[in-house]
């Protein structure tokens, strides 16, 4: 892959809501997360974690959802959310304490190692998308990933194999992009 296709491969990057069954492995996983470890990280304190989430484990997910909302949750009622993808990979910002880096930094770079692995599973072929909701501080939903005092859960991945129908919809590339212009300044004078 030359870099031309591999800036094309980011620019193409979009958030696939609706994904098919199919999931990367945990094999398949760690091959992906040599590309998202080397995320800039000042002082190297690795401040994040990942939890995957997959079968029955997006139940657990939808009962503490409900538990969170203050919803009992029958044997089958419960939110459903979770199940739109076959794997779930929570993000959670694990910050360190350190004199000299912040713990804004580090949720920065737990948010980048986010954006890399989301953009690497892309790369990879995968469907994506980010998502909290409105529960990832719920003490519910904290206890059920083993959230600790002090980090943040930053939501979730939804991952899964991108619908055949879906896919010539990519590839006709209509989609209209944000303008560069209107990130890009000079100082103020
Ligand atoms: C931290 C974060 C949390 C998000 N949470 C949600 C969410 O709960 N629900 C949602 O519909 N989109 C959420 N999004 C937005 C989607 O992931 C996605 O970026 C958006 O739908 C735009 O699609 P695009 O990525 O193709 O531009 C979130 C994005 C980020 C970065």
């Amino acid at each position: 892959m030359t870099n031309q296709d591999f800036l094309a491969t980011m620019a193409a990057r979009r958030s696939i809501s609706t994904v098919d069954d199919a999931a990367p492995s945990d094999a398949d996983l760690l091959t992906i997360l040599r590309s998202v470890t080397p995320v800039a990280d000042h002082k190297g304190l690795k401040p994040w974690r990942l939890v995957t989430l997959r079968g029955d484990d997006r139940i657990r997910l939808g009962r503490a959802f409900d538990k969170a909302d203050g919803k009992d949750s029958a044997a089958d009622r419960f939110n459903r959310k979770p199940l739109r993808a076959p794997l779930l990979i929570a993000v959670i910002a694990s910050p360190k304490d350190h004199g000299s880096v912040p713990r804004w930094e580090q949720e920065a770079v737990a948010s980048g190692a986010a954006h890399l692995l989301s953009l690497a599973l892309w790369a990879a072929g995968w469907g994506v998308m980010w998502r909290t909701g409105s529960n990832t501080e719920a003490k519910p939903v904290r206890k059920l990933h083993g959230v600790r005092k002090g980090e943040r859960l930053m939501g979730w991945l939804y991952v899964g194999a991108i619908p055949e129908k879906y896919r010539a919809k990519l590839e006709s590339g209509s989609r209209k992009r944000p303008d560069p212009n209107e990130f890009l300044h000079r100082l103020p004078e």
